[in-house]
């Protein structure tokens, strides 16, 4: 048996659309990848768009509250953002922003920008063309298994305690001091909360979604669940 033909089902020939969801830190991305390559699908971080969007606007020395002026330089503004799993490709205007969009400063400003409807119906536009270019991919964000893909074949809602996503991103960070934790533990709670509040595609699980507590479960495990899943998305899909 092939590894990607494992105990899990036969995955490599999955077809179709997973949506991965939920709050910052939970393993959204890491998860994405791990998925995507198991299956041999494409991988998209609509959360990167998002990003990008937020550096035009730095740079463009927008203030990210003021919705009219975000709209307008998110809409002069070119990005553009890969789907392999292996490669991270985030450009704005030509310009190479993978490692910036990561920054600090970005991360204090994108649910603002995330909030505006604007913006929102230019990237959502922007990911409907870039999923359909697939014919298969594991797309994660805030919004996909409710609004941007609301047919996909398997939605996911990732969770995990908050105290548990603030000691995995310090580690990620290299982060020890307690007092420094304490403050990345608010700044995931701050984005949550300004993301699940927001008027428009607020960060919530799809009523279909099955939500995947990881709290308990290391990465590998995570992955190995929603590779299950796919597997039974995709034999329910064949018996219906
Ligand atoms: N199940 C897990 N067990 C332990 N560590 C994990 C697990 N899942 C993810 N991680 C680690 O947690 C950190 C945060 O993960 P990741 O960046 O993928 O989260 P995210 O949900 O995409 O975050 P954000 O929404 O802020 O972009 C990473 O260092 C990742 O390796
Ligand atoms: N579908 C999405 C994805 C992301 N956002 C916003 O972008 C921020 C950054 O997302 P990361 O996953 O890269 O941390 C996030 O906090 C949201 O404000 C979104 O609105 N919709």
């Amino acid at each position: 048996m092939s590894e990607r033909a494992s105990s899990t089902g036969s995955t490599a020939s999955f077809r179709g659309q997973i949506t991965l969801d939920g709050p910052s830190g939970t393993g959204k991305s890491s998860v994405a990848r791990g998925v995507a390559a198991r299956l041999g699908a494409a991988y998209l971080d609509t959360g990167a768009m998002y990003r990008a969007a937020t550096v035009a606007v730095l740079d463009a020395a927008v203030d990210p509250e003021d919705a009219d002026a975000v709209a307008r330089t998110v809409a002069a503004a070119r990005i553009e953002v890969g789907t392999e799993a292996g490669t991270e490709l985030v450009l704005v205007d030509g310009v190479d922003v993978a490692a910036r969009i990561r920054g600090a400063e970005v991360t204090r400003n994108v649910s603002a920008v995330s909030a505006v409807p604007a913006v929102r119906r230019q990237l959502v536009e922007q990911q409907r063309a870039l999923v359909a270019a697939t014919e298969a991919v594991v797309v994660e964000g805030r919004d996909i298994g409710t609004v941007v893909l609301p047919d996909a074949t398997l939605k996911v809602y990732l969770t995990a305690a908050p105290e548990v996503r603030a000691e995995r991103r310090a580690g990620q960070l290299g982060i020890t001091d307690p007092a420094e934790v304490a403050a990345l533990a608010e700044d995931l709670r701050r984005r949550d909360e300004y993301d699940s509040s927001r008027a428009d595609s607020p960060l919530r699980p799809a009523e279909d979604a099955v939500v995947v507590d990881s709290t308990d479960l290391d990465q590998q495990g995570v992955v190995d669940r929603i590779v299950e899943l796919a597997a039974s998305a995709v034999g329910a899909g064949d018996r219906s």
